[in-house]
């Protein structure tokens, strides 16, 4: 799988920081460990699950700015972690998969979540079910299946009644997870707060006030994490209803230009 290089608008460069809680982490890095969405966040949403590009300076931008926090970096994202790897190539940074239901720590463990054989049969069902619904998407990723329907909006209610349907069939181990023109059946323990602490409780993350940063309702309960425990929480663009964020950035772009230049 490649994606398309994007590289950032213009050599200018970028703006310092005006965001007070991301200034603090170049201020006091020993103080701050940093948790980061994908999708929306980091990078711009496009079309399709895989249409997304990575601007080739960020990974060494994250790389940086984990060095400065001594390791304290981790994404936490609705992606399978192993989607996520190739996306910030060379680097393998700690990482939440599928909203926090899968996680590899700052020392390399991986917990998976399970994938029984019924589950794996349902997505075969839910694929083929899909095929009705031209421009419709669905996005196996191993212990979860999302199903998009961004190129489809008209299919909302169909995607919605059917998911719920297949969430009933799938039993209580399941949760349904609604995102941008997008739902999924997750594991039930999926929480990106849930993830957020886990880190938390380890190295390097362990002693730190988190700053959380993210841009959808599965976000939400990082920010709450972060918030409770005297740490600062930050919404990308406009959200479409309440949230718990406290500090907002315009954009990811907005973001990037934000990280690299606490990255220098
Ligand atoms: O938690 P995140 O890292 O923000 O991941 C959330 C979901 O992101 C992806 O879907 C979203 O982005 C796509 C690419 O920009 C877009 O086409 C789609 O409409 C958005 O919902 C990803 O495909 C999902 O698996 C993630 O859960
Ligand atoms: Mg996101």
């Amino acid at each position: 799988m490649t994606y398309k290089e994007q590289p950032e608008q213009g050599e200018a460069e970028p703006a310092p920081p005006n965001e007070p809680a991301l200034t603090a982490l170049s201020l006091y890095p020993q103080e701050w460990a940093l948790f980061l969405d994908i999708d929306g966040t980091l990078l711009d949403l496009a079309e399709t699950p895989e249409a997304i590009a990575v601007p080739p300076s960020l990974p060494f931008a994250l790389q940086a700015l984990s060095r400065q926090l001594g390791g304290a970096l981790a994404l936490v994202t609705g992606r399978a972690v192993a989607f996520v790897d190739p996306l910030f190539a060379p680097f393998h940074f700690p990482v939440a998969g599928l909203h926090g239901a899968e996680r590899r720590d700052a020392a390399g463990r991986l917990r998976r979540a399970l994938i029984p054989p019924a589950f794996q049969e349902m997505k075969r069902v839910i694929a083929e079910e899909a095929k009705a619904w031209p421009g419709v998407l669905v996005e196996d990723k191993g212990a979860a299946v999302a199903v998009h329907y961004r190129l489809a909006p008209e299919r909302e209610a169909d995607v919605a009644e059917a998911m719920q349907r297949y969430l009933q069939e799938a039993g209580p181990d399941w949760i349904l997870q609604h995102g941008k023109l997008v739902v999924e059946i997750c594991p039930a323990h999926a929480s990106k707060g849930h993830a957020v602490e886990a880190f938390l409780s380890e190295a390097p993350f362990a002693g730190r006030r988190p700053l959380a940063i993210g841009d959808d309702v599965t976000d939400e309960t990082m920010f709450a994490v972060a918030n409770r425990l005297g740490g600062q929480s930050v919404r990308i663009g406009t959200p479409s209803g309440k949230t718990l964020a406290r500090a907002s950035i315009p954009s990811p772009a907005r973001l990037r230009e934000i990280l690299a230049a606490l990255a220098k």
